[in-house]
Parts: structure tokens; sequence; C-alpha cells
């Protein structure tokens, strides 16, 4: 049995972190609302407790029943978490005099303990609490402090039950990681077997036992989930999977025959379905941004449900559903009717089609999909692409979409994101492409007037998309890119780049 960790989410903003960096130890762990009641306790081998926006001292606070766990399995609680271990067993906690936010230091560990191993005083932690801890309650050891924070960490005598004050998670603890290796690893002895062939190891043989004869259809993308995802249960049940992949008409250019032809190499089931004539129909005149989301949506079920009825008794549709797409739609804090959106990918494919679902990444971060894709041989190529939106060049093309415009914005994405590549800045950048504006410009072009499009060069950082600035990219690869887009893309003569971050700007126009 592999050994895995359960945290239990009280609502914190970095409970993901939490998973992330236990992962980062070769440790498998899992995420579950306080309250949920859809985990064994019996199957984990340490657990932790995150922090929270409550007040342990609230009435509506939180109250996780810790019977089956303090006492019994190596805990730890965090924050909100190690507050909660003192305010419900004998000690007090109350506001704290000074707000606590941002950065601290231990200004005193207690000699010999395991689980400070490998950490000096002064160390730096990270803090965000406005409640403290008081007093500990009799059986407590106090074991760290910083200058305003007495108790700052505490263990329970005669268990392996701890408590910290401040967030090993962050980044901004410079010692988070050994601190939770001392706790998972050298107090709990969780065994540090989570590794990316495992993962594949165990996950094709259970794809194997699950689905047995059965025939799946996976909806491909080009882009890492899907692939990924396929070629997991490709690995179990070989042909038996039939995967297709649409051309909306709005991918980039060449993207359809370039794909399908890496797939073949793969050894992947592939269709190739061309709608892009029926997206451009139905699209034709509509400018609305969410009326053409709403119909790119549409139409891409009506024309995958089509497709998936060609193939004789499918009963599963597979997604590549990411761990992140699950526990955002979890609320920890949101009472017992919090559910988890299982169809996230493919908004209502599934119920309209009456098929099981398997997710076999809904576990992972996207950096371990692209672990497990790196081990199972996918091209690092495919692996590192820059996310690609459904919709496509749909919503980058403002206004009412053409076939022209989407030549003209295929052409100039082109330029820019070979371009990157050329100049050794693509995986520099998180994400990049261009955008078509519905406004015309005055340009002189050999001595004779223009009036042609202008469009819009973006490129961002990010680690998830949710926040985004955009990229410093040298003025002279600009220059560079801007002069051969116009030279070459006949219908353009002006070229901006966007330098909105997200917030408030988004990384799509659209
Ligand atoms: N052109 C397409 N043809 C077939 N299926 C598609 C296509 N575009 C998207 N899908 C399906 O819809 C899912 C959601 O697409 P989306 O781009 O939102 O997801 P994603 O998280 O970026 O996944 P991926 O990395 O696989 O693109 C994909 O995982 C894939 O199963
Ligand atoms: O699959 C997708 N379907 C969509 O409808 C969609 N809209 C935005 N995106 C991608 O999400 C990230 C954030 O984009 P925004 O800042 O524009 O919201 C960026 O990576 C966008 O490319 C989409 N992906
Ligand atoms: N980050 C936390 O867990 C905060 C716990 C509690 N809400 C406090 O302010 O002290
Ligand atoms: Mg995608």
């Amino acid at each position: 049995m592999q050994h895995k960790v359960l945290i239990l989410d009280f609502g914190s903003q970095y409970t993901q972190l939490i998973a992330r960096r236990v992962r980062e130890l070769n440790i498998f762990c899992e995420i579950f609302p306080y309250n949920s009641k859809s985990f064994n306790v019996e199957d984990y081998s340490a657990v932790i407790l995150s922090g929270s926006p409550f007040s342990v001292r609230a009435e509506n606070a939180p109250h996780p029943n810790l019977s089956q766990i303090k006492g019994k399995l190596p805990l730890l609680g965090i924050c909100f978490g190690a507050q909660y271990l003192a305010h419900n067993f004998g000690g007090e906690v109350g506001a704290s005099n000074t707000r606590e936010y941002g950065r601290a230091n231990l200004s005193f560990i207690k000699g010999e303990e395991l689980f400070f191993e490998g950490v000096s005083e002064g160390s730096q932690v990270w803090m965000s609490h406005s409640d403290t801890i008081l007093d500990l309650p009799e059986s407590y050891e106090l074991i760290a402090s910083t200058h305003d924070v007495k108790n700052a960490a505490f263990k329970i005598k005669d268990e392996n039950t701890y408590g910290i004050q401040f967030h090993p998670e962050v980044y901004h603890s410079s010692d988070g990681l050994t601190i939770l290796k001392n706790f998972l690893v050298n107090i709990a002895g969780v065994a540090q077997t989570w590794t990316p062939d495992s993962f594949v190891e165990t996950t094709v043989a259970e794809l194997k036992e699950k689905l047995g004869n059965d025939k799946v259809v996976l909806g491909l993308s080009g882009g890492v989930d899907s692939t990924v995802a396929a070629t997991l249960i490709s690995k179990a049940i070989g042909k038996n999977l039939y995967c297709i992949f649409v051309n909306n008409g709005l991918l980039r250019k060449n993207e359809f025959e370039n794909v399908l032809d890496q797939y073949k190499h793969m050894g992947l089931n592939v269709k190739g379905v061309d709608a892009s004539a029926r997206f451009l129909k139905e699209l034709a005149g509509e400018s609305d941004p969410e009326g053409k989301r709403k119909i790119i949506g549409r139409v891409f079920i009506e024309t995958f449900d089509d497709e998936a009825h060609e193939i004789k008794d499918v009963s599963w549709l597979a997604q590549g559903t990411i761990y992140p797409d699950v526990i955002e739609s979890v609320s920890a804090t949101g009472g017992p009717s919090a559910t988890i959106k299982s169809h996230h990918n493919v908004g209502g494919l599934p119920d309209f089609m009456k098929l099981k679902i398997v997710e076999p990444l809904n576990t992972l971060f996207k950096d371990e999909v692209r672990r497990v894709g790196k081990s199972m041989g996918i091209d690092a190529e495919l692996l590192g692409r820059h996310p690609f939106p459904g919709p496509g060049l749909g919503i980058r093309i403002l206004g009412d979409i053409t076939p022209e415009k989407v030549r003209i914005l295929q052409e100039v994405d082109a330029i820019f994101v070979q371009g990157l590549k050329d100049a050794g800045l693509y995986d520099k950048v998180w994400q990049a492409g261009a955008m078509l504006l519905p406004v015309n410009s005055v340009g002189v072009m050999g001595d004779e007037r223009t009036y042609e499009k202008a469009v819009v060069l973006r490129a961002v950082e990010s680690t998830d998309g949710m926040t985004a600035d955009w990229v410093n990219l040298p003025y002279e690869f600009l220059q560079k890119t801007s002069n051969k887009i116009i030279n070459s893309v006949k219908g353009v003569n002006r070229v901006v780049y966007d330098i909105s971050s997200k917030p408030p700007a988004t990384i799509e126009w659209e």
C-alpha cells in the first residue's frame, strides 16, 4: 500500500500549497474539506490540519471531530489547525495585540527536537494570523517562539501531535520544506515513494481493473492534460480507447495536421474531425463574446456527440481533469452541501451523453502531469506547450469571425510564436498569442495610403492563469516581430504590445 497523507481543509488560501509541498517530498496526499464524509482515516499515515479564515473563538468556526485522529495518527496543525488543538483541549486562544502578517524569525527552538532538525534559530517563517495562542494546555510542550509569538510551535507530550503558528508551506518560510519533511518522514515514518513512475504503474493497473474490456472515448485537444490522460489510458486498454480531435476552425496555423501527425507517432487511436466549416457557419455574424463562446461550446458538444455515437458500445468518457479543477470547486466552509464538479472540462458533456466518467489525472497538479508525461516518454515540446483556450482564436478575434480574419490571425500568431521559439523566449513565457482588433487604422506602405487591421501581441507570466503579468520582451525582439508581421501578413498595418496585468485585465481579450 502506498503511504499517503490526509490534509483537512478549513478554507485556508494556502491549503493547495501544503499539498504541493508534501508532493515535492514524493509523498502522496489528498485534500478533503474538514467535514467531508468521503475519506477513511484508516487509509492515511499522517494528518495535517490547514489554516482557516475563521477564528477558533467564533461561534460558527469549523469544529472537526478528531477522535479517530488525535493521539492515533501523527498529526500536524498549521495556524488555525494549531489554534484549534490548543483552544479545544484546555488552552487559551485570544486576539493578538499586534496582528502578524508576513516575515518573522524563530528566536527560540528547543534543543534536540526532531521536528526542527536542520533548522537554526533565526530561521525565517511566514505568519498570517490575528489570533494567537495565549496559553498551552497542560500536556503541551513549547518547542519554538518568535519575537512576538511565544507559542509559535508546540508538541503534545506522549503523542505524535504538533502545532505551528506559522506557515511552512509558503515559499517565504525558508525551512518550511525541512520542517514538513521532519514531521512526515522522521516523525511519522511516511515513505517517500510517490514518483511519476510509480504513479504510471499504479494508475495503469487500476485503469485495467476498472475498464476491463470496455470502450472509452476521449476528446484530445493537443494540450498537455488530455494528451497525458490519453497516453495513460491507452497503456491500460490499447485500441479500446477512441480519441477524437475536433478542428473547430479556430486552432493555430497548421495545428490540426501537426497535432494529428504527432499523435499518430505516439500510437494513439485518434480520429481527426474537421468541423471547421460547421463552426464558422454557425458563428457567422455573432460578435458578442459570450454569444460566441456559447456557440463554440454547443457546436463542440454536438460534433463530439455525433462522433462518439459512431463508436459502438462505448460506455466511458475520459477527461483530462486535473487536481486544481477539482479542488477549486470544493469549498471547505461552504457547508456539507459543497460538491465536486466532475464535469469541469467539457461543461455538460457527460450528463448529455450518459457515459461513465474516468479522470486518471484528477489527483495531479499541472507540473506533476508534465512529469508523468515525461516519464511515459511524451515529447518535451508537447509537454511544454503554452495553454490554449478551448474556444481558440474565436476569443482572440474581437467582433465577428470570418474565415479571412481567422487566416490573418493564424499568420500573425504563427510569426509571434515561432519568433519566441527562435529567440529562446518561448519557455520563459507562460502563455503567448495574438489578438485581432475590430478596427482599421491608417498607414503608409510604399508611398501608398493603407487602411488595415491592427493586431495585439500578448505574452504573460503566470503560474496558474488566475493572476498574470505582462512579460518584458526585449525591444529588439518586438521590433523584429512587428516588422515581420507587417511585411508578410496582408491586411495588417499596425502591431501593438499589451502591457496590462491580470487583474484588472484578463489574459484573453474576450
Ligand atoms: N479541439 C478539441 N477536440 C477534442 N477535444 C477537445 C478539443 N478542445 C478541447 N477538448 C477537450 O476539452 C477538454 C477541455 O479543454 P481545455 O483546453 O479547457 O482543457 P485543458 O485543461 O487545457 O486541457 P488540455 O491541456 O488537454 O488542453 C480537453 O481536455 C479535451 O478533452
Ligand atoms: O479552455 C479554455 N476555455 C475557455 O473558454 C477559456 N477562456 C480562457 N481560457 C484560458 O484561461 C486562462 C485565463 O484566461 P483569462 O485571463 O482570459 O480568463 C488563459 O490561459 C486562457 O487562455 C480558457 N481556456
Ligand atoms: N491563517 C490562519 O489559519 C488564520 C487563523 C485565524 N483565522 C487567525 O487569524 O489567527
Ligand atoms: Mg487546452
